[in-house]
């Protein structure tokens, strides 16, 4: 596990972005742990994700132009992931997102930002659930005439959807997209299973879930 992966869980528990116990999921499974990275809610913590974010995308090895985050919960994500990309990488990335409404005044159009024409588009999220919002992503880039190339996202949980391929394996399939993440389940276990404060009863839980639902 890279530095950032590590930093990155020590932020996500400390937030409780993180968290252990039961939770009922939208697909109705009973999962020990769940993802909430709406509570990476403050200027601090916010700045550090941008950072961990901006370092998957580096360790990544992906090539793009631009960077894009869907509406809304996409729009804070690449912006700070394009702070990150110039602050530590000194890298200088444009980056846009959409309105969920277009305007139809002043500049209007649903797009804010560099443009996507004739662009590599890399897509910045939380997560990839059904995979319908990266689906609607890549709907609008398309129509601004950009190239859907990769996804970054903070947490990809590994598990099956609907049949024995995950979302995001689906989403790799009939997209044709890369998808990447900051850090995956199988390094969630890991982390767990390292450091004073370590847990085995969470451990096996969580173990116990990817072991039914994993792919
Ligand atoms: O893969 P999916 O099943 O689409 O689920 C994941 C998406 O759902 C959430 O956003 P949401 O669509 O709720 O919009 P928001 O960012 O405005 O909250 C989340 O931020 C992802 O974009």
């Amino acid at each position: 596990m890279k530095d950032f992966q590590t930093n990155f869980l020590e932020l996500a528990v400390q937030e409780k972005v993180l968290n252990f116990g039961t939770f009922t999921l939208k697909s109705g499974r009973v999962s020990p742990y769940f993802f909430n990275a709406g509570l990476f809610n403050s200027g601090a913590s916010l700045s550090k994700l941008g950072t961990f974010y901006a370092d998957a995308l580096m360790n990544s090895g992906i090539e793009y132009d631009v960077i894009f985050g869907p509406a809304y919960k996409g729009i804070p994500l690449v912006s700070a992931t394009a702070v990150a990309l110039s602050s530590k990488h000194n890298k200088d990335v444009p980056y846009s997102f959409n309105r969920k409404e277009a305007k139809t005044h002043g500049e209007g159009g649903n797009i804010v930002g560099s443009s996507l024409k004739g662009k590599r588009v890399l897509i910045v999220d939380d997560v990839i659930t059904a995979g319908t919002a990266i689906r609607e992503a890549v709907e609008i880039i398309k129509k601004e005439g950009g190239e859907p190339v990769a996804v970054l996202i903070a947490l990809d949980r590994q598990e099956k959807g609907k049949g024995e391929k995950s979302s995001i394996q689906e989403v790799e399939k009939q997209l044709g997209l890369k998808v990447c993440s900051i850090v995956s389940l199988d390094q969630v276990i890991e982390y767990l299973g390292t450091g004073t404060s370590s847990d085995p009863a969470i451990v096996e839980r969580v173990k116990e879930y990817k072991a039914t639902y994993g792919c």
